[in-house]
C-alpha cells in the first residue's frame, strides 16, 4: 500500500488547499509522509468508497501555530496539492480494508483551551412580557390537535418522547425578531465572538409524562452542522403542574480527535418564562418529566430553535 510508495520518496512539502462546505478554504503546507495529510485524503476517499469515516474532527496549526483550523471531516469536500497527490496512490490495495490510522500517530493539536470542554450558558428570565406569554399559552391550548409525535434525526427508538408543533407563524416571528435583538447581549455574557447571522429556525414543543430526550447534540448531521446556538424559551401555566425535565448540558472532552461528553455538566432548571441559550454542539439532555393529570395544558411547553451562522 501506500506507505511503501512513500517510503521510497524523501518526504517533501506539500502545499494544501483545503476545500470545505460553504465556500470556505484554506491553505496549508505540510510533509508529504505526515499522518495528517494521509487522514485528510482518506476522509475523501471513504467518501467516495461510501465508507463511515466521516466523523474525524480535523484541528490543524496555521499561522506559524498561532492560530488553528477546526473542521469536521464531512465539512471537507476537496483538497488541492502542489506537487500533485493522486488519491489512488494513498489507497490501500484492498479498498475494503480500512486504513487504520491510530489517534497517537496524528499530530498533537495545539492544546485546547480549557475553557472549550467547560461548558458554557446563559438563561435570561422574563424574556416576554406578561402578556405575550398569556396569549401563547392560549393559543397553544387552542392548537393541541396540531401536536405531532418527534422524531430524531437517527429514527432511534427510545431516545425522544415529546410533541410539537411545526407551524405557528403567530409566535415564531417574534421570537426570532426578539433573539435577534438580544444576541449581541448573550455573546457578550459567554465571550464568543460575534458571527455572520444565518437563519433563526424555531419549533414549539411539548413535554407531558414520562417525556423525555436523551443524550444529543444538535449540529451532527450535515443539514445542521452549521446551526450555532441552541435556544429554549420555557413556558407553562401558573401553578405549575409537572416536575422534573430539567435540561443538562454536558462538559465536553475529546477523545480520539472528536468532542464527546464528559460527566460533568450544568443543570438548567426550565423557569416559567425564561430563555436559554448555549452552543448547538454541546451533549445535552432533558430528563424525564412527570406530569401526574397527564393533562396537555399542565405540560413543559418550549419554543426552541437554532441559530445558524451564516455560510
Ligand atoms: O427542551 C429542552 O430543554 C431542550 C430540547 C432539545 O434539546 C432539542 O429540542 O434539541
Ligand atoms: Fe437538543
Amino acid at each position: 500500500m501506500n506507505t511503501t510508495i512513500q517510503q521510497q520518496i524523501k518526504p517533501q512539502d506539500v502545499k494544501v488547499k483545503i476545500l470545505l462546505t460553504g465556500g470556505h478554504q484554506c491553505t496549508v503546507t505540510l510533509k508529504s509522509d505526515t499522518p495528517l495529510l494521509h487522514s485528510l485524503v482518506k476522509t475523501l476517499v471513504d467518501r467516495t468508497q461510501q465508507t463511515p469515516g466521516f466523523s474525524t474532527l480535523f484541528q490543524i496549526p496555521i499561522d506559524g501555530g498561532r492560530s488553528a483550523l477546526s473542521f469536521p471531516g464531512e465539512n471537507l469536500v476537496g483538497l488541492v496539492t502542489e506537487p500533485p497527490i493522486y488519491l489512488q496512490q494513498l489507497q490501500p490495495q484492498q479498498p475494503a480494508t480500512p486504513v487504520e490510522i491510530p489517534a497517537t500517530e496524528i499530530p498533537a493539536p495545539a492544546p485546547p483551551v480549557n475553557d472549550d470542554l467547560i461548558s458554557r450558558y446563559a438563561q435570561i428570565d422574563n424574556f416576554l412580557t406578561p402578556a405575550e406569554k398569556n396569549k401563547l399559552i392560549k393559543y397553544v391550548l387552542a392548537k393541541e390537535s396540531e401536536f405531532v409525535s418527534t422524531s430524531t434525526s437517527t429514527n432511534a427508538e427510545d431516545y425522544r418522547r415529546s410533541m410539537v408543533l411545526h407551524s405557528f407563524p403567530e409566535f415564531s416571528e417574534l421570537m426570532v425578531n426578539r433573539i435577534k435583538a438580544i444576541l449581541p447581549d448573550v455573546l457578550k455574557k459567554l465571550n464568543i465572538p460575534s458571527f455572520l447571522l444565518g437563519e433563526i429556525e424555531a419549533q414549539l414543543t411539548m413535554h407531558n409524562d414520562n417525556n423525555f430526550y436523551k443524550l444529543h447534540n444538535d449540529s451532527g448531521s450535515p443539514d445542521t452542522a452549521s446551526r450555532f446556538f441552541t435556544y429554549v424559551y420555557y413556558f407553562n401555566r401558573e401553578p405549575k403542574a409537572f416536575s422534573g425535565g430539567e435540561l443538562l448540558i454536558y462538559d465536553s472532552k475529546i477523545e480520539n480527535n472528536f468532542y464527546v461528553a464528559d460527566e460533568t455538566f450544568r443543570t438548567v432548571e426550565p423557569r416559567n418564562n425564561s430563555i436559554v441559550f448555549f452552543l448547538s454542539r454541546y451533549m445535552h439532555e432533558v430528563l424525564r418529566v412527570s406530569c401526574p393529570s397527564k393533562a396537555f395544558a399542565d405540560s413543559r411547553f418550549t419554543i426552541n430553535g437554532w441559530v445558524r451562522k451564516a455560510n
